[in-house]
């Protein structure tokens, strides 16, 4: 059936929302509209309030809020908040922390804070008249007006850090920008940046326009195309890092260096090969986002420079690295990422606030060595899975609670499984099949059928 297409739907109630998509797209299916209601919050105010973090909203989508205990880092004992819907993923990073907390724990640096936004602008004239403008008068201009935007950031130890001219011509005709970096505390930063990028913009406007060096072709020819930060920070970086003396890594029948050799190889696997690369990345992003969403911040723009981060040398690459020297194994990771403490949803979000809290309140740079802790526990824990038992035997032990739950298993028959499975590994058919042995039925089909 082909679909209508719809004015003002923004501007209809919540009710005349459901509504409109039951009878659009659900065939008026009463049960759709009692799922959509059966997540609402039972307090009016706490629903308006997750209903404004965006639009057109019809009920909440809830995620799995877990806790990563046992995490020492910089001698101190945290739990980690990860709020994923994947299975295995809170378990591996709870077991790489348990781990570490006797070898060691984990370590972070902040090695620097820098974002960055552009004016992207176009201009049909010499170069040289307009760098020497920009660095003689422009560029003071561009700080000048932007004063009372950067004034309370000032106040707290940030701002405008350096400006620059920058000629992109050699890769697009007439493509200039303004290259701006920024210190944004304990922010993000990406509306203070957007507001002092939108101000330059202006500013770079007036002052040539006001130019009498410039011709009227020159000044006619400024287009300015778009002011807006960058998601790519490759100066705000944190480092974390674990170690420890080779021989504590001997664990069962497998030797310390057995071990080191199978994970070294795994990891230059990754550095070199970038479809093992998206892969191991993936695994690492597991544990990244889930502290990122657990703590109301932006995800996809973490996502979006961790992986520009991971091709800065030309190639796709592994974020993490290993290395023995001296006797001492060490793994760690140097991520990119901009993290606010403060803005967005930081103090709105009720599950944000107490996640937070969990975390002590931490600041920007502390909560960046959360995030990298998190990713580079959980790449450890994958790769110790993948060198030795092989991923699927923890993982699908994990995942056999959602294969039941999509059976419909009692909770006399989890019981069962999860005692069943102790000796074996975990897929999908021999659950089915044990299943329905089970209930002494031939297939999935006729438990349906009994319904
Ligand atoms: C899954 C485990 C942890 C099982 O590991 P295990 O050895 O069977 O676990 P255990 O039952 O012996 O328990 C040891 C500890 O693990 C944790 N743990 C164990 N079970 C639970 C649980 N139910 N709930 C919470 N925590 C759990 C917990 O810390 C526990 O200590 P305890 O709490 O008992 O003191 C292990 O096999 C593992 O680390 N596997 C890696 C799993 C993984 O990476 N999952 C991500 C999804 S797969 C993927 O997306 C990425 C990937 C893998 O493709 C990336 C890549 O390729 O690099
Ligand atoms: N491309 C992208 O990634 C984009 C992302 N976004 C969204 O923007 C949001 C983040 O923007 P952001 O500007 O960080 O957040 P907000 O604008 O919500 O809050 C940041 C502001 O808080 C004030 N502030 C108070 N205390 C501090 C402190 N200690 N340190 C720093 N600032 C402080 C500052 O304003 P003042 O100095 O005036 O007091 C600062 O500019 C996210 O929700 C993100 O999803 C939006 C656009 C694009």
């Amino acid at each position: 059936m082909k679909h209508q297409a719809v004015e003002g739907f923004s501007k209809l109630s919540k009710e005349g929302k459901i509504e409109w998509v039951v009878n659009e797209y659900l065939n008026g299916d009463e049960k759709a509209i009692q799922t959509l209601k059966q997540y609402w919050n039972d307090d009016a105010d706490l629903q308006k309030l997750h209903d404004e973090f965006s639009e057109n909203t019809v009920s909440n989508f809830y995620m799995p809020f877990g806790l990563a205990p046992n995490f020492l880092i910089n001698n101190e004992l945290f739990a980690i908040p990860m709020a994923v819907e994947e299975s295995s993923v809170v378990a591996a990073a709870s077991k790489a922390a348990k781990f570490w907390q006797t070898r060691g724990g984990f370590k972070t640096t902040v090695l620097s804070t820098t974002k960055l936004g552009h004016v992207h602008f176009m201009y049909e004239g010499d170069f040289e008249k307009l760098k020497n403008a920009f660095d003689t008068k422009i560029s003071a201009q561009l700080i000048e007006t932007t004063n009372d935007i950067t004034k309370n950031m000032r106040a707290r130890g940030g701002g405008i850090l350096a400006l620059e001219l920058i000629d992109k011509t050699s890769e697009l005709a007439n493509y200039y920008q303004i290259k701006a970096s920024f210190e944004t505390m304990d922010s993000m930063g990406a509306n203070f940046i957007n507001s002092c990028l939108e101000q330059f913009a202006k500013t770079l406007r007036a002052e040539i326009e006001a130019d009498d060096t410039f011709t009227s072709d020159e000044k006619d020819s400024i287009q300015i195309v778009m002011c807006i930060l960058s998601n790519y920070t490759p100066d705000c970086i944190v480092r974390a890092e674990v170690s420890c003396p080779i021989e504590q890594l001997a664990e069962g029948n497998v030797t310390a260096e057995e071990f080191i050799e199978k994970f070294s190889r795994a990891v230059r696997i990754a550095e070199i090969e970038p479809y093992r690369a998206t892969t191991h990345n993936k695994g690492i992003m597991n544990g990244i986002d889930s502290v990122v969403i657990a703590t109301g911040n932006d995800f996809r723009a973490v996502e979006a420079c961790a992986h520009t981060y991971a091709s800065k040398d030309g190639h796709y690459s592994s974020l993490t690295h290993c290395e023995v020297k001296d006797g001492i194994f060490r793994f760690w990771i140097d991520l990119p990422t901009a993290l606010g403490t403060i803005g967005g949803l930081t103090n709105l979000h009720p599950l944000v606030k107490l996640a937070l809290a969990v975390l002590g309140k931490p600041n920007a740079k502390e909560l960046m060595g959360f995030v990298a802790v998190a990713g580079l526990a959980q790449n450890f824990a994958a790769l110790r899975s993948l060198v030795t038992t092989g991923i699927q035997k923890g993982h699908m032990k994990m995942h056999l609670m959602n294969i039941l739950n999509q059976l419909e298993a009692t909770e006399n028959e989890k019981n069962y499984f999860v005692n069943y499975f102790k000796d074996k590994t975990v897929t999908h058919h021999t659950v089915i099949e044990e299943f329905c042995k089970l209930r002494g039925v031939k297939n999935v089909e006729e438990i349906k059928k009994d319904k």
